[in-house]
């Protein structure tokens, strides 16, 4: 029998940076997978929207920041097997953005210089990404 084929799940994520060069992360709530990592603000891309759409949204539920698709610009991207699944995610940055985070479905919110962000527990998709983001900045 043919080993079964783990289905690919798109999520869409946002390294959003201030003014210091720092990126935000967020940790994730009690009570869902990976409860308490640190990871970057985004989601799964629903069926009707493109990733930078769903990086739009996502912004705006997560953290009541609002931005535009012409303010993200992709940076890498993540492709790491879970147990039930693939995951693909394309990782974004943006500057420039309109109002506080603040933290509506996550626990806690953090501004973090890259060089530390191997401080904070990530999910093992996220760890490949840091070099990228201390490249940029
Ligand atoms: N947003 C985000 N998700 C990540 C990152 N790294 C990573 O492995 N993921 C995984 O990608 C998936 C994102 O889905 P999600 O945040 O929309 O969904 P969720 O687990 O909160 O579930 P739900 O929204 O269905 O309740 C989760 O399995 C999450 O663990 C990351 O840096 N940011």
């Amino acid at each position: 029998m043919e080993a079964a084929v783990k289905p690919i799940l798109l999520v869409a994520a946002c390294a959003l940076i201030d003014a210091d060069g720092r990126v935000l992360i967020a940790q994730r709530p009690e009570g869902k997978a990976m409860a308490g990592l640190w990871e970057f603000p985004g989601g799964k891309v629903e069926a009707d929207e493109t990733p930078e759409e769903t990086v739009v949204r996502e912004l705006h539920e997560e953290l009541g920041v609002e931005t535009k698709i012409a303010c993200l610009a992709p940076l890498t991207f993540a492709s790491h097997t879970y147990t039930d699944f693939h995951l693909l995610m394309p990782l974004y940055v943006c500057r420039r953005f309109w109002g506080v985070p603040e933290p509506r479905e996550v626990q806690a919110l953090k501004w973090v210089r890259p060089q530390r962000l191997r401080d904070y527990p990530m999910p093992p998709a996220d760890e490949p990404l840091i070099p990228f983001l201390i490249d940029l900045l």
